[in-house]
């Protein structure tokens, strides 16, 4: 072992998490902090984004991604300096760990890029998982979910995973014991929605209907019994996204993009989260990789994924 290994030996920790899609997700009005409340089930499905950090002797956070191609994606305007939320789930972690290390953070991205599936909340979860190992910092699940909430309403659910009940922004869960998978294909657009805009668009129909708007307290049972007893025909007709008018609104193209889903032989389709990927509901797993393939004929970018799957994990822990 050379002088410089004896002084530095660096490691690099990998941690792959999951995107999300809202099955339910019921909106209240604007708050006082610029929030609103949401009640909200989520679902973590199998498409994951990964992080590698390696330690550095240089005092320094860096972060890269990769494929190149994502930071050309019109909307997304992924930033790699302290904006980033991986860079800042580093920060927060360094903050908190005794023998913490300069950290290098390569993010492999694969859920789209403010797709509405979470993806940045899912870097910022594999980091501070990936951050703890490396630094031997000890924290406990809890501890880390919540640094999870200091740096977003939907990081917290992507370390957890599974299936969740979120309240307050979001980031207050209770998980849902669900063993039955449901399969999903997302169709993701070639640009991105920023989640702010559609929530402040949201609130724009919202105040021209003049209607009153209810704060959420709670999920419709319905959509839990659904996904518990894999029944995609009961979790159909409870599928409900309060932002999708607003996506849709943003968006227009996304109301061609549910009716193709339903006529190429989807149960249902919604747009998730903030959008603007749509999420279509199939007949198990066969069924969902033909809905996606018959989608691909039509020009769209089609994916067949399931859901639930575990929340962010170590895949790998090496010397180098
Ligand atoms: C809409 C949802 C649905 O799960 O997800 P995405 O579609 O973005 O993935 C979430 O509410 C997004 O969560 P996340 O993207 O983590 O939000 P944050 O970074 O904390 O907040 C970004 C901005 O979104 C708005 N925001 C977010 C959450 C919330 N409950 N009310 C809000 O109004 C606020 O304008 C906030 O400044
Ligand atoms: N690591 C990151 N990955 C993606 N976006 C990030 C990241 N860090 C900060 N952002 C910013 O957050 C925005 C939305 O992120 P993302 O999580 O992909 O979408 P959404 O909030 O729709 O689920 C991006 O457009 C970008 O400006």
């Amino acid at each position: 072992m050379n002088a410089v290994r004896e002084r530095f030996a660096a490691r690099t920790v990998r941690v792959k998490a999951p995107g999300k899609v809202n099955v339910s997700l019921d909106v209240g009005p604007l708050r006082p902090d610029g929030y609103h409340s949401v009640a909200s089930v989520y679902l973590a499905v199998s498409l994951y984004e990964e992080v590698a950090a390696t330690s550095t002797g240089t005092g320094a956070i860096t972060v890269s991604i990769s494929p190149a191609s994502t930071l050309d994606l019109e909307g997304s305007d992924i930033p790699l300096d302290e904006r980033n939320l991986a860079y800042k789930a580093a920060a927060i972690m360094a903050d908190v760990s005794e023998h913490s290390t300069g950290v290098h953070l390569e993010i492999t991205k694969r859920v789209p890029v403010a797709g509405g599936m979470g993806g940045g909340s899912a870097d910022a979860a594999a980091t501070l998982l990936a951050c703890d190992a490396l630094w031997n910092s000890g924290l406990s699940r809890d501890e880390l979910a919540h640094l999870a909430a200091e740096l977003g309403a939907d990081v917290p659910f992507s370390l957890l995973g599974g299936t969740a009940v979120g309240l307050g922004i979001g980031d207050e869960l209770s998980p849902a014991l669900v063993k039955a998978q449901t399969d999903w294909v997302l169709v993701t657009a070639g640009f991105g929605l920023p989640t702010p805009e559609v929530y402040r668009t949201l609130d724009r129909l919202r105040a021209a209907e003049r209607l009153p708007v209810q704060e959420p307290t709670a999920v419709d049972p319905g959509v839990l019994t659904a996904l518990r007893n894999g029944d995609a025909d009961a979790l159909s007709r409870v599928l409900v996204n309060d932002l999708q008018r607003a996506s849709i609104e943003l968006a227009p193209g996304l109301r061609d993009t549910l009716g193709l889903g339903e006529s190429c032989g989807a149960i249902a389709g919604i747009v998730s989260g903030s959008g603007p990927t749509v999420a279509f509901l199939a007949h198990g797993p066969a069924a969902a990789a033909g809905l996606a393939e018959e989608l691909r004929h039509h020009g769209l970018d089609a994916l067949a994924v399931h859901g639930p799957v575990h929340g962010a994990r170590i895949i790998s822990d090496t010397l180098l």
